[in-house]
């Protein structure tokens, strides 16, 4: 009986509570999930009424940013070497202090500029951030051309066009709106064809020391480099600048090399890549291929690849390669390249942004025989490509 009784006991105790337990426990859960996935789903519906204002007024970023750069505010407050007021910036820059406030506002909310706030020493002032020396008209961290070229009414108006592009009802969208490409517009419009240059400049000058960063070795045993599509001459520059042993050839149309930088151990040639181009140890190309479709990727490389000697030769790429897994480290980075996809949509015929699949295909079909991807802190990686 006792060990009966004993039993039952230990059932109740043991058994029952837990029974009861697990199924509150499991109704419990459900209740929380369900509280929980709700709470969520509020949270989201919240956050996109919020967020949604991004998209009504997102372009509202740019055009402050495009003002800053225009008034100079950047290049005032380094000049003047310490932090302004409000006062001294606007005789500075010559403007009503009341709307120049207003810009100063939004930049400092942008976290562009810093404010200093009042003490008893003096009112408060405004410093320059890491983020507004980008904005600075010139000078190695200058991205001002680059910003000012995107939001440049010539870049901007093709823009439009992109849904009737997507659906295949008009030309590409730079075409439908100038009637030309972007190249020959450049060359017609030789104000335009400057921004372009000074713009990739930006890139070059943030880019290169990149590449020289994590691929020195790259250049290693090179005497001669043509850079195909080199624009003003600076990623040559910075290139031989770090690597003395190399002589160039900056090799773009005869238009851009006409006004291109003169440089020690830098030769200017003008031509067209799709004829040929000059002969060297090795080619580099930086954001020339990602300017045309995969015809004419493979009819360039063809011609970069009859450059080259067969037995040594290499051609290095300078080129965003997307990454379709997304992974979060490069969240930034990989949201440049995704709308750099979008800037070649818009303002090339067939250009595009390519996945690792996809540099494969081009540069196989153009009878390269292998080629390494090396990624390097910036929007681009290095793809050497070999004969
Ligand atoms: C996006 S820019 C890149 C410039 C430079 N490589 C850089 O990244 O700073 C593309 C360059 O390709 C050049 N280009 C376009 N068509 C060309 C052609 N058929 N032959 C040679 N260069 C060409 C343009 O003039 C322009 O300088």
């Amino acid at each position: 009986m006792l060990s009966t009784f004993d039993s039952n006991l230990f059932l109740q105790i043991t058994y029952t509570p837990k029974t009861l337990g697990q199924t509150h426990t499991h109704k419990d859960m459900e209740d929380k999930q369900s509280r929980e996935l709700r709470s969520e789903e509020e949270e989201e519906e919240e956050h996109a009424k919020v967020d949604v204002w991004k998209y009504v007024f997102g372009f509202v970023e740019i055009a402050v940013v495009k003002c800053a750069i225009e008034l100079g505010i950047a290049d005032t407050i380094e000049s003047h070497g310490s932090p302004m007021t409000l006062l001294e910036l606007s005789s500075a820059l010559r403007c009503d202090p009341s709307p120049l406030y207003r810009i100063m506002r939004v930049l400092v909310h942008l976290k562009i500029f810093k404010e200093k706030p009042a003490t008893q020493l003096g009112p408060k002032v405004f410093a320059q951030t890491p983020l507004s020396k980008w904005l600075l008209k010139s000078g190695e961290t200058s991205m001002s051309a680059l910003i000012l070229l995107e939001s440049s009414p010539v870049m901007l108006a093709p823009w439009h066009g992109l849904s009737a592009r997507i659906q295949g009802i008009s030309n590409p969208a730079f075409e439908a709106v100038h009637g030309e490409d972007v190249w020959s517009y450049a060359k017609a419009n030789p104000d335009h064809s400057k921004l372009i240059n000074e713009a990739m400049a930006c890139d070059a000058r943030v880019a290169v020391p990149a590449v020289i960063e994590s691929c020195l070795e790259v250049f290693k045993g090179i005497a001669t480099i043509v850079d195909v599509g080199g624009g003003d001459g600076t990623t040559l520059r910075l290139l031989v600048e770090a690597c003395p042993w190399v002589q160039g050839i900056n090799f773009d149309l005869p238009h851009v090399v006409s006004v291109a930088q003169e440089c020690d151990h830098i030769k200017n040639v003008g031509g067209d890549m799709f004829d040929s181009v000059p002969k060297a140890d090795a080619v580099i190309m930086k954001w020339v291929l990602h300017d045309w479709g995969d015809d004419e990727c493979i009819r360039i490389l063809k011609k970069c690849r009859e450059a080259i000697p067969e037995n040594k030769g290499k051609v290095i790429i300078v080129e965003a390669v997307i990454d379709e897994k997304d992974e979060k480290e490069d969240i930034k980075l990989t949201n440049v390249r995704l709308m750099l996809d979008m800037v070649m949509m818009a303002h090339t015929n067939t250009g595009k942004e390519r996945t690792l699949k996809e540099w494969g295909y081009v540069l196989g079909e153009a009878g390269f025989s292998r080629h390494t991807i090396t990624p390097i802190h910036a929007v681009q990686s290095v793809i050497q490509a070999f004969p």
